[in-house]
């Protein structure tokens, strides 16, 4: 499932597309045997969903230097607690949707429980809180009993760009639900 005007494009392919901008934008997780498996987005601005990162200039910068750059200034934490290097890149899609043309490059960066909680706590002294990132969030994981409760509903959110897609990209990737609980999550947040 993708978002209609995204297309999927190699990392490599990707730089020679003339006009596009770059973004890049990180999924922080911390990996636990449990549906509570914490991982973060945040409410931005504009009351949209995403995750932390933004555009980065390739012809200053790698997109990793780019990236941690932008992480430094949402969540307000130094490299030396969190640095998303090429080995955490996923995946490249491609926009024409207006008002520009967009290359969203996507990262998933696996940390430790603990240090998760410290870019948690470091995010509310950032340059950015309150301005453009009004704080990070947490995905649930899990479904209640009434089948809207928790995921589903956490899916009627609206969400910028194809972050939502990169969500449950996210999810099917690092195996943290079984593509059923996906669906059913789906097509529940739909109906509900
Ligand atoms: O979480 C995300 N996933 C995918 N695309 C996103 C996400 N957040 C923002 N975007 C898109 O990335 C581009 C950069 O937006 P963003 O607000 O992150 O950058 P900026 O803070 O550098 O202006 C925009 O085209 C926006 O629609």
């Amino acid at each position: 499932m993708m978002e209609p005007g995204y297309r999927s494009v190699s990392r490599r392919d990707s730089r020679s597309l003339v006009g596009y901008k770059h973004a890049c934008h990180a999924m922080l997780h911390a990996p636990l045997p449990s549906s509570l498996s914490p991982f973060q987005m945040q409410m931005r601005f504009d009351g949209k969903i995403g995750f932390p990162g933004g555009f980065v200039d390739i012809r200053d910068h790698s997109l990793e230097d780019g990236l941690n750059r932008e992480l430094a200034e949402e969540l307000g934490c130094d490299q030396k607690l969190l640095c998303v290097t090429e080995s955490d890149y996923r995946s490249s899609h491609a926009t024409d949707a207006m008002p520009q043309k967009v290359v969203a490059h996507f990262y998933i960066k696996q940390l430790s429980l603990a240090d998760l909680h410290r870019i948690e706590v470091a995010a509310v002294h950032a340059k950015d809180h309150g301005r453009e990132v009004m704080g990070t969030i947490r995905v649930p994981l899990y479904t209640l009993r009434d089948g809207f409760g928790g995921l589903p509903a956490f899916l009627t959110n609206t969400f910028i760009g194809n972050a939502k897609e990169q969500l449950i990209y996210a999810l099917r990737t690092l195996k943290l639900l079984s593509e059923e609980a996906i669906q059913t999550a789906i097509s529940a947040g739909q109906e509900g």
